[in-house]
């Protein structure tokens, strides 16, 4: 069974929908160099992420110009886990745990397994996704699931799969995969920047699950 992020919150009550679901990880992305309906600035993600409830990991979704920024931006939202898009090196990413003290995960392009080995024992998982040409999601577009469990298999880090996943195909991606964790952001919304409550229930219950749920 696959644990599940719901990822691109903008609205309080979306989010404890999520949490109500079940979700085990909700996300908030602050700060990407994209257009994105899903973005909101880190006042507001810090007030959306002080409203989840212990045992559930509050996550901030970010890829600003620099380490020190990511500092930044961690001392202002105060999320218990961070997950960057974009450039990063090794380097970066050792200097923004060690100030940070927080589990990094880095994403990763399904279609660049080599990057995702650099990165093996440097992040502390990777979310293989179906990125944009500058590293950031929320594509909405599905990879080779079977590529990416390989990888996996090759990897000591665990894998977040991501990319166009929906409630409708998140049983055959964890049976394909079987990713550590599954990762959703356009795919269980109702209009851009705001969820579907139903979508996000059965995406929850899908992802334990081999068979769907309708
Ligand atoms: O969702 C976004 O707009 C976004 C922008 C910049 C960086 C990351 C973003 N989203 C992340 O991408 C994955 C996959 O999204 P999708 O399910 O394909 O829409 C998502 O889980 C977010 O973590």
């Amino acid at each position: 069974m696959a644990r599940v992020k719901v990822c691109g919150f903008t609205d309080g009550a979306d989010l404890r929908a999520a949490v109500e679901a079940g979700a085990d990880a909700v996300g908030v992305i602050s700060e990407v160099p994209v257009d994105t309906s899903r973005e909101v600035d880190p006042a507001h993600a810090a007030d959306l992420l002080a409203d989840v409830p212990p045992f559930v990991t509050a996550t901030l979704v970010t890829m600003p110009s620099s380490a020190e920024r990511v500092v930044e931006l961690v001392r202002t939202i105060g999320p218990d886990a961070l997950q960057l898009h974009g450039e990063w090196t090794p380097d970066e990413l050792r200097f923004i745990r060690a100030e940070t003290e927080r589990k990094v995960l880095v994403a990763i392009d399904a279609e660049d397994p080599a990057r995702a080995e650099e990165f093996d024992g440097v992040a502390d998982a990777l979310v293989v996704d179906s990125t944009r040409e500058s590293g950031a999601g929320g594509t909405g577009e599905t990879h080779d699931w079977a590529a990416t469990g390989e990888l996996a298999d090759r990897l000591t880090v665990p894998v977040v799969l991501a990319g166009g996943l929906t409630a409708e195909n998140v049983a055959e991606a964890v049976r394909v995969a079987d990713p550590y964790a599954v990762d959703v952001a356009s795919g269980v919304e109702r209009v851009e920047g705001r969820k579907d409550h139903n979508a996000v229930a059965r995406f929850v219950a899908n992802a334990g699950r081999e068979m769907e749920v309708v």
